[in-house]
């Protein structure tokens, strides 16, 4: 709205000042045109807000939701309790965006500092460059009175907005390299454990960019409108009197006090509005990462009613933000802008028409008292635009705090952490409760107890020599991989003592963790393989033959030719489930550790491919700690730990001679019921016939029988999916009609139905000023002539 409508100012002022200039009176319609403006945008501004703050359905009416609980009345305490929360909401905000600052600030260093100055040299210089032609322009009027310009020139001179501001926006980007880096080991248990905050991401990658953006415009309009406030404050009151300044400053005063009084919290509504577009962004980000299982499901309308549903409060949030910006920006343009300008007119006109600035009778003294005139128009408008602008930086600065409020809120999480980390630590250190380095690994009294409060293991000891292997079985759920949530430094150590390799140093070099899902890095073949070292940090560099045999050993050799070496594949969409396992094998291989956490990762190999691998890892020196459901891994293993998924647990150790069976059957005694399912499930997968459905020769023929029998896909069977896209010899005009009618019908939204209202309602103005002066200069020109 306030694009559409900021050139209407001046030229409602031009044409005001023109009659004044040739008639000496008002004229009778462009009054007419004034007040009726006023009177709609009045009304208009009135009506919405009325209806915004009686908006009954609503129940948290300072929260703006789209009205989903309107069985339930709002009682007054319940109203003064969300005034309450809004203020402190707000307060919290405004302080977040201080608390923002100062860092930024202290973050700035000797680039920021040179940025920030150039920012002021050219606001300087900016209000300087406008000063100038608002002198020339009103010589230009001088000179046009006197005949010796045509006036239209006079009024095409550009106002200097257009070549600074767009310079002056660039520099504040710099402020954003200071940010503070918001990304580090904390992050997982922000979006694991912690569960203050939801969505980390948006927070990182799309309220900062956008506080730094609407910061640095904050920035830049307010430098300028200070250092023009100043230098305007001076002219006036060197070409009139202080009380000019006076006047105006109280009527701003005046109009920003009832416009605070208006103000809803944007902070908070702007936050809202960040949240929700954090959840449907990640609606979207889970359908892509599962797109096939749920192609696979059929699950495509759950999913998009799910989607829908997200998008609609999204919207239906936006859409009464958008209102409330509108009917919050009409009252605001009305007292700042257009009663302010009217003012602006009425004080300008006092001193020439009745004061000590009235012209005498002669030519030049009149065409000197239009240069005024013309020059004190303009710099009595820029007063009151410089210090509208600064009064709506309340405004502006409610909505940027509640960017400012999520991004200190993860920062201010993420420090808990650390701080919680470094004290539990410490208070670790102090009592018995600590984690220290050996050549092996040792859990000593550990309780595994999850971010919920459930305890999944008790009091665990146990101890793995380095050559040891270790199996750990138990049922689904029964906290296996979270005991290496623990010893891996994710998951607090509640309590007992865990001995391990590597602290302080690089942790994979020592304990490194094969997990049950493969991760694959973005990059090449190369960078798979020696994740998560980059290749600065490789010690000694992976030849090609190296890269050969890590590959040979988990037969995926022919990778190499399916892929060129530098190529940069997205390896975990087109490679299958066994093949990224096999992968994270040969990445293992590569690595060498002392201990290798092995968490499910070979559930979707071959069995003689695990085999293999166990077979290579003991060769290679590494002890295993294995988890796992499959009996023939008994064998390569010397310890057997079992949890039983209520806390319980025991240890195995296998002696000489005894084979895995024996091992099983001893488990079997203290088995509780959730135990026995999972070893129903082992022992009847271990004595089933392997299926030879898939090796009969006869199977590729069942296969081309199912081919041959399904549809062919021809041309003509093509589903129309929307069959006004389908023809696409339309001529033109009817393209136009159906593509307007497309965007009315997609746009039911206010404020874009409300610009073509401005819009037209500009054009008017424009048109209806330029029939004016086109009359008057006739009128005006003969009477002029007729003067002389
Ligand atoms: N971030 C978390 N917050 C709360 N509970 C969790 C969290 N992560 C895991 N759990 C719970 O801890 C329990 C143990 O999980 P864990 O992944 O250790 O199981 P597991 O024994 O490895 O199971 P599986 O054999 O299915 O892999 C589960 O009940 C799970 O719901």
């Amino acid at each position: 709205m306030d694009a559409s409508i900021v050139p209407m100012s001046p030229i409602l002022l031009n044409s005001l000042l023109h009659t004044l200039c040739t008639t000496s009176e008002f004229d009778e319609s462009a009054l007419k045109t004034l007040l009726l403006a006023s009177g709609i945008l009045i009304a208009g501004g009135t009506a919405a807000y009325m209806q915004s703050r009686f908006r009954v359905n609503q129940p948290d009416l300072f929260g703006h939701c789209n009205g989903h609980n309107n069985d339930r009345e709002v009682t007054e305490e319940e109203v003064g309790r969300g005034v309450n929360a809004s203020k402190n909401k707000q307060k919290k905000g405004l302080k977040s965006l201080q608390l923002l600052a100062s860092i930024l600030l202290s973050d700035m260093g000797k680039l920021g500092a040179r940025d920030l100055l150039g920012l002021v040299a050219i606001a300087v210089l900016r209000t300087a460059l406008s000063n100038r032609l608002a002198k020339v322009q009103g010589f230009l009027f001088r000179a046009a009175f006197l005949r010796h310009v045509s006036k239209t020139e006079g009024q095409s001179s550009d106002d200097p907005d257009g070549y600074f501001v767009d310079l002056g926006r660039l520099l504040p980007w710099t402020i954003r390299d200071a940010f503070p880096d918001l990304l580090n080991m904390v992050y997982y248990k922000i979006s694991h454990v912690d569960g203050r905050i939801t969505n980390p991401e948006q927070r990182i990658a799309s309220d900062v960019p956008r506080f730094c953006s609407e910061l640095s415009e904050i920035v830049q309009d307010d430098l300028t409108a200070v250092t023009d406030g100043l230098l305007y404050t001076w002219r006036l009151c060197s070409y009139a009197s202080p009380k000019y300044v006076f006047w105006i400053l109280a009527y701003v005063l005046v109009a920003g006090a009832a416009i605070r009084n208006f103000s809803p919290s944007f902070g908070k509504l702007m936050s809202k509005e960040q949240q929700l577009e954090g959840e449907y962004r990640q609606l979207h980000s889970r359908l892509r990462t599962h797109s096939e299982s749920i192609a696979f499901y059929g699950g495509e309308r759950k999913e998009e009613a799910h989607i829908q549903q997200k998008f609609k409060t999204l919207v239906g949030h936006v859409h009464s933000v958008l209102h409330d910006h509108w009917w919050f920006g009409m009252i605001q343009d009305l007292l700042l802008k257009y009663l302010g300008a009217t003012v602006a007119v009425i004080l300008i006109i006092e001193p020439f028409f009745s004061g000590h600035l009235r012209p005498d009778s002669s030519t030049l003294g009149r065409a000197e008292m239009l240069s005024n005139l013309r020059y004190h128009t303009s710099v009595i408008i820029s007063l009151f635009q410089s210090l509208g602008t600064l009064s709506i930086s309340a405004r502006r600065l409610n909505r940027l705090s509640g960017y400012a409020d999520r991004i200190y809120e993860l920062m201010a999480v993420s420090r808990d952490l650390s701080l919680v980390d470094e004290k539990s630590s410490l208070q670790r250190k102090a009592s018995r409760n600590c984690i220290s380095e050996a050549n092996y690994i040792e859990f000593d009294g550990v309780s595994v107890v999850t971010p919920t409060g459930n305890v999944l293991v008790d009091d665990l000891t146990l101890r793995v020599e380095s050559g040891s292997n270790l199996l750990i079985t138990g049922p689904n759920g029964s906290g296996k991989s979270s005991l290496f949530r623990v010893l891996g430094g994710l998951w607090p150590l509640i309590s007992g003592h865990i001995v391990k390799p590597g602290i302080g140093s690089d942790l994979n070099k020592e304990i490194f963790y094969v997990p049950q899902r493969p991760y694959t890095a973005v990059g090449t073949l190369r960078d798979q393989l020696i994740y998560p070292l980059t290749t600065d940090q490789e010690v000694k560099s992976l030849t090609d033959h190296g890269m050969v045999e890590l590959l040979k050993n988990v037969d995926l050799e022919y990778l190499l030719d399916r892929y060129p070496p530098e190529k940069e594949v997205n390896w975990g969409e087109e490679l299958s489930l066994g093949e990224q396992q096999r992968l994270g094998m040969a990445r293992l291989f590569y690595h060498k550790p002392k201990f290798a956490i092995l968490d499910e990762c070979t559930s979707a190999v071959t069995t003689d491919m695990e085999e293999r691998f166990c077979a290579k890892v003991r060769a290679m020196g590494t002890s295993c700690i294995t988890i796992s459901h499959r009996p023939a891994l008994v064998a390569f293993h010397d310890v057997v730990l079992s949890l039983d998924g209520e806390g319980g647990w025991s240890v195995h150790y296998k002696r000489e001679g005894s084979s895995a069976e024996v091992e099983i059957n001893k488990l079997k005694a203290s088995e509780t019921k959730r135990q026995s399912d999972a070893k129903t499930v082992q022992r009847a997968f271990t004595a089933s016939k392997r299926d030879s459905t898939f090796s009969n020769p006869k199977a590729q023929l069942y296969f081309s029988e199912v081919i041959s029998s399904s549809p062919s896909m021809n041309h003509t069977n093509s589903p129309s999916v929307v069959p006004q896209l389908r023809c696409n010899t339309r001529i033109l005009p009817l393209r136009v009609a159906a593509m307007c009618k497309v965007l009315y019908e997609i746009t039911p939204f206010w404020h874009l139905k409300l610009e073509v209202v401005n819009k037209v309602t500009y054009i008017w103005f424009e048109l209806k000023y330029l029939i004016n002066s086109g009359v008057d200069r006739d009128n005006g020109g003969s009477r002029l002539s007729g003067g002389q």
